[in-house]
């Protein structure tokens, strides 16, 4: 494994708590305390996606993103939606922190829920607005099929990971399971093109912000200018993970559910150093899970006591993720 893993952020090995014993998974739930409660960031392995589902991801993201301009913006987002593609400039994830920005250095692809069936949660207009038809580049053979099967797979994981929470967290297993049956999860290629000229002052790849839903899994590919990941001290860590891994950090609703006993820490994308050789180009292929549009988000009683108040209102995961999109720039308008 790439040796730029700061020896702060754990890799946590998911496999004993998907197909351990009892003991097994105690002690991986226990690693996910230490490490939620510490830096928000852990690298997982052992997450059972095989590497050709992760690999034809990545591979038909960057042949959509080597589509011209014209075509790619056949995709754009309908207007307020947030599926489909957006251009360079379109976002900046510091806005979603009400800072003063520029827009972010990065062009994407989103896709929402794709699993779907005939229940009101999913053809109400609500349904509809959380979870829109995908528009899905039929220029790039195989990208549905590719992006279908990852979408599942990390839904999987993340389904894992929750279970895993909810151990942490001295919770019933599955605790968090009708929460998320029905997520209203994103997956997002995220392509930052190669920077032959220098950024403007404080525009960054990706803006410095905390993710919005339960948890993000991040898969990454190795290039200059990448992740990094804010410690106490105000210090950045730089990630770089092989794309095999996957980097996953809690998001604001982990927080508000732990009433912030777990971290939902900030990061951004650093640019390419200006003497970095050759392409900079960088891709990462990102997993926003976030709980079913429904479910609500009150700090769990087990994380509050008479020293210890309730920090958050009650809020459900529909609402934040509109709340943090609208002014995060992340919807087309
Ligand atoms: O591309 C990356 O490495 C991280 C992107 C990110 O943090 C985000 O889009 O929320
Ligand atoms: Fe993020």
């Amino acid at each position: 494994m790439s040796q730029s893993i700061p020896s702060e952020i754990p890799v946590i090995d998911l496999r004993p708590f998907v197909e351990g014993d009892e003991a097994g998974s105690r002690a991986v739930a226990a690693e996910f305390d230490r490490a939620c409660r510490d830096l928000g960031f852990v690298v997982v392995v052992g997450h059972g996606v095989p590497q050709d589902v992760i690999e034809a991801a990545h591979r038909t993201s960057r042949a959509f993103f080597d589509l011209d301009l014209a075509a790619r913006e056949r995709y754009a987002a309908p207007p307020g939606g947030f599926v489909g593609y957006r251009g360079l400039g379109a976002e900046g994830l510091a806005y979603s922190l009400d800072q003063e920005s520029v827009p972010d250095l990065k062009e994407t692809y989103t896709v929402g829920r794709i699993d779907r069936d005939d229940d009101p949660y999913f053809t109400s207009p609500v349904g509809r607005m959380y979870m829109p038809d995908p528009t899905w580049p039929t220029e790039v053979s195989g990208f549905a099929g590719a992006w279908t099967e990852f979408y599942r797979a990390m839904d999987r994981v993340a389904t894992e990971l929750m279970r895993a929470f909810a151990v942490s967290l001295a919770l019933p297993r599955g605790y968090f399971d009708d929460k998320i049956d029905r997520s209203i999860s994103c997956v997002r290629a995220l392509n930052y093109p190669h920077q032959s000229t220098p950024a403007q002052p404080n525009q960054l790849r990706a803006g410095a912000h905390t993710d919005y839903g339960s948890l993000t899994l991040l898969s990454m590919d190795d290039a200059p200018g990448g992740l990094e990941v804010q410690r106490d001290d105000g210090s950045w860590a730089a990630v770089r993970v092989p794309p095999e891994a996957f980097v996953m950090n809690v998001g604001d609703l982990m927080a508000q559910w732990t009433n912030d006993h777990w971290r939902s820490t900030m990061h951004r994308v650093a640019n390419p150093p200006p003497d970095a050789q050759g392409s900079t180009r960088r891709q990462s292929l990102v997993f926003f899970h976030q709980p079913n549009y429904d479910a609500e988000v009150v700090p769990l009683p087990s994380c509050c006591g008479p020293d210890d108040p309730p920090k958050y209102a009650r809020t459900t995961s529909g609402e934040h993720l509109f709340m943090k999109m609208t002014k995060a720039k992340n919807l087309n308008v």
